[in-house]
């Protein structure tokens, strides 16, 4: 968008009925309509780093579809996210789905040239893999980031069957690599059973904090935001999302559900109370749409992604940098 246009938004509900034509994020415009962005929807149709039930692949089209609900103003964060930076559906990148590897670097690459234009990224997946090369893309451009993971998992583990790139494992690179900064690493929403107590050592070793399920219901929303907003302090911040950190009767539609887990609203309640924070970049993965039921899982991912895509539209019309 050049500085002189305003952003074009959403198709009008109220004159093009919601449920007409080909979905995107929000009804928004496609990338190539409006040229460049402030803020790219990006989907990554790939699922071949899972370790339990398939079907993240087709997680990003679903909460495409539920996103059609999705209204111009924002109340919660006082807000038109639309109309504050440009926000457009950038499609899909097209990941090889028999070679794990390979997609890791086509995420890569299609991430490089989608931050180079300036644009910050609100990816849907697909599997938690892609984190990682979305990490490596973030940090070429700003650095080791801080990280925000709200999930039930740990995604620390080091292999699955000798393979060093799955979704239980991105975080674990991400910290090898020296993308993260090991200051400001928080895991939220964790629990269920692991492997061993060596899971938790080894995670508190690469530098993550946990705010587990239980201490966001014991502590409340309020308090968890405001530790998180300390911890994370000025740096540029990365926030992913396995929606899976929803408790399954809010989430049913995805991989590796595990009892006891966060509200929509509690989820939805955390990401507003971080509106301050320096968010560059943020993905959302794991919604499985075949083990979903009414669009459950889909409609929370939805709004998920709207609040997320609100944070960074504020920080870009108040002039903070990509
Ligand atoms: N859902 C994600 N990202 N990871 C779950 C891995 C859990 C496991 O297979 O042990
Ligand atoms: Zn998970
Ligand atoms: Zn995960």
């Amino acid at each position: 968008m050049s500085s002189t246009d305003s952003p074009r938004g959403p198709v009008d509900s109220s004159r093009i009925p919601r449920y007409a034509g080909p979905a995107t994020f929000a009804r928004l415009p496609r990338l190539d309509e409006v040229g460049s962005a402030d803020v790219a929807v990006v989907g990554v149709p790939f699922d071949s780093g899972v370790s339990y039930r398939p079907g993240a692949r087709f997680g990003g089209n679903a909460i495409r579809e539920a996103s059609r609900l999705l209204r111009p103003y924002n109340p919660a964060q006082d807000a038109s996210p639309f109309a504050l930076a440009q926000v457009a559906d950038a499609g899909d990148i097209a990941a090889n789905p028999f070679d794990i590897h390979e997609a890791v670097e086509t995420v890569e690459a299609a991430a490089d040239d989608l931050l180079a234009t300036g644009a910050r990224l609100m990816t849907l997946g697909g599997d938690h893999t892609i984190a990682l090369p979305l990490l490596r893309s973030v940090a070429k451009k700003h650095g080791p980031v801080a990280l925000l993971h709200f999930d039930a998992h740990l995604d620390t583990w080091d292999t699955y069957f000798g393979a060093e790139y799955t979704h239980g494992t991105p975080f674990r690179r991400a910290v090898e690599e020296g993308v993260l900064d090991t200051e400001a690493l928080s895991h939220v929403g964790t629990r269920g059973p692991l492997y061993g107590k060596k899971d938790l050592t080894d995670d508190a070793k690469m530098g993550f904090g946990i705010v587990t399920s239980a201490d966001v219901m014991r502590r409340g929303v309020d308090e968890i935001a405001d530790q998180l907003r300390q911890r994370i302090g000025d740096r540029p911040l990365y926030i992913s999302i396995d929606i899976d950190v929803l408790d399954p009767a809010h989430a049913p539609g995805t991989g590796t559900p595990e009892a006891g887990g966060l509200t929509s609203r509690e989820l939805l309640e955390i990401l507003r109370g971080l509106s301050s924070c320096h968010l560059v970049s943020a993905d959302l993965v794991e919604v499985a749409p075949a083990y979903d039921h009414a669009e459950i899982t889909s409609v929370a991912a939805s709004h998920t992604a709207y609040e997320l895509t609100t944070i960074m539209a504020r920080q870009i019309a108040g002039g903070r940098s990509a």
